[in-house]
């Protein structure tokens, strides 16, 4: 444990450092303290002052009614600069052990939701950014797919991820331009991160939710800077010669057609999807086709309750997915991984929805999957 007297708001205080890294600052008249791993964005420091950018847990509210997230600077003033540099270096060592990024390519796009990422980086994200002296190179999507290339040519050893400043369609064309790579096995590995600036922003409530964070930007800029990770699988959609990753959700159906349909829309933001699903359930399309599936082990029994009157369900050998053995598409190509002794249902049918979900939110506001895991598929 570390100790000094230090001012603080013009009062003589002890200040206290454990090692697992909690700082407290204490006299007769009042005591507070911060854990530095999860409520400190940075440091600064002049010649006796050291200055703690915190972002901490707080009431707030009528009469402190609900708890949130705070923004404030912490002011401590020691009696010689030597001992402020011991604390300085102390204090930055502990955070640069916590495997925090350093160096971040953002990506924004400006056509994204309601066009608002510019104003959204500039105003919320780059001053906490700044706050951690976190380093960045940014960089404005111009036209679709724009991202896609940029990840596919993009040199990830220069940084420690890469975050769009978007709703969940850059961040996935993010993942297909790294997987496109010959070298996908590492690019893979490469830290994601997603400040929510877009319609549909399904993996930062995700995200948020898994930490316990409520949704909204300065808390998502928080966790990408704490380098708060989970990992997350990666599904594969094989069109004849086309491949795409998805680590969100993949739908076929209204979803989809909604997504897609009410993009004329744009300008309502999040609207644009309730009021076309409206649109859609009054005028229900279905679509006839034949899904394949292993259930999960635990969940073997989950489809049998639904009505057979659209549908037959089956249980069947392997079905034949008509893909080539093999095949390359110059990346990743998805796992054709089949567990030999799985039991595939096949359902064959009238379908409104397939809906398959790596995570529990498909938009900051829709939970599709309540159970789904990070990093496990549920339909
Ligand atoms: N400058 C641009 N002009 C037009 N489209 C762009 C531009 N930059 C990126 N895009 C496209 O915008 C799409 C939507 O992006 P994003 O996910 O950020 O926003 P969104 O409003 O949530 O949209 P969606 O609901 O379609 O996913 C991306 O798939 C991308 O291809």
């Amino acid at each position: 444990m570390w100790s000094e007297d230090v001012e603080h708001d013009g009062r003589i205080a002890k200040l206290t450092l454990s090692e697992d890294g909690v700082l407290c600052w204490t006299n007769s008249a009042f005591s507070d303290s911060v854990i530095l791993r999860e409520d400190v964005l940075g440091l600064s420091r002049d010649r006796f002052t050291l200055t703690l950018f915190t972002f901490k847990l707080g009431k707030v509210g009528c009469f402190g009614s609900s708890s949130s997230r705070v923004r404030k600077d912490v002011v401590l003033h020691f009696r010689d600069s030597n001992t402020l540099d011991s604390w300085y270096q102390r204090m930055q060592a502990f955070l640069d052990n916590q495997g925090r990024p350093k160096r971040l390519y953002i990506l924004i796009n400006p056509f994204g939701g309601k066009k608002l990422a510019k104003r959204i980086f500039q105003q919320k994200v780059k001053p906490f950014l700044s706050a951690a002296g976190v380093s960045f190179t940014l960089q404005e999507t111009e036209y679709r797919n724009h991202a896609k290339e940029l990840a596919k040519s993009m040199e990830i050893s220069q940084y420690d991820g890469i975050v769009c400043v978007s709703g969940d369609g850059l961040l996935l064309e993010v993942l297909n331009g790294l997987l496109a790579r010959s070298d996908w096995k590492m690019a893979m590995k490469m830290r994601l991160g997603v400040i929510p600036a877009g319609t549909g922003n399904g993996m930062a409530k995700s995200v948020l939710h898994y930490g316990n964070e409520s949704y909204n930007v300065e808390n998502a800029t928080f966790a990408i800077i704490r380098g708060n990770t989970h990992s997350l699988d990666v599904a594969t959609v094989v069109q004849g010669q086309n491949v795409h990753h998805s680590v969100l959700s993949l739908a076929w159906g209204i979803v989809a057609d909604v997504d897609i349909e009410s993009e004329r829309f744009r300008g309502l933001g999040e609207l644009r999807n309730d009021i076309y699903s409206l649109i859609r359930i009054t005028r229900l399309r279905k679509y006839r086709g034949t899904l394949a599936y292993v259930p999960a082990p635990g969940y073997e029994g989950s489809l049998d309750h639904i009505s057979r009157e659209d549908s037959d369900l089956l249980s069947s050998s392997i079905p034949d997915m008509n893909i080539e053995k093999g095949q390359q598409w110059g990346g990743y190509s998805g796992s054709m991984s089949v567990p030999e002794k799985s039991e595939w249902r096949i359902m064959n049918g009238n379908f409104i929805l397939v809906w398959l979900m790596n995570v529990p939110w498909a938009t900051q506001t829709v939970l599709a999957a309540p159970k789904a895991e990070m990093g496990s598929l549920t339909c």
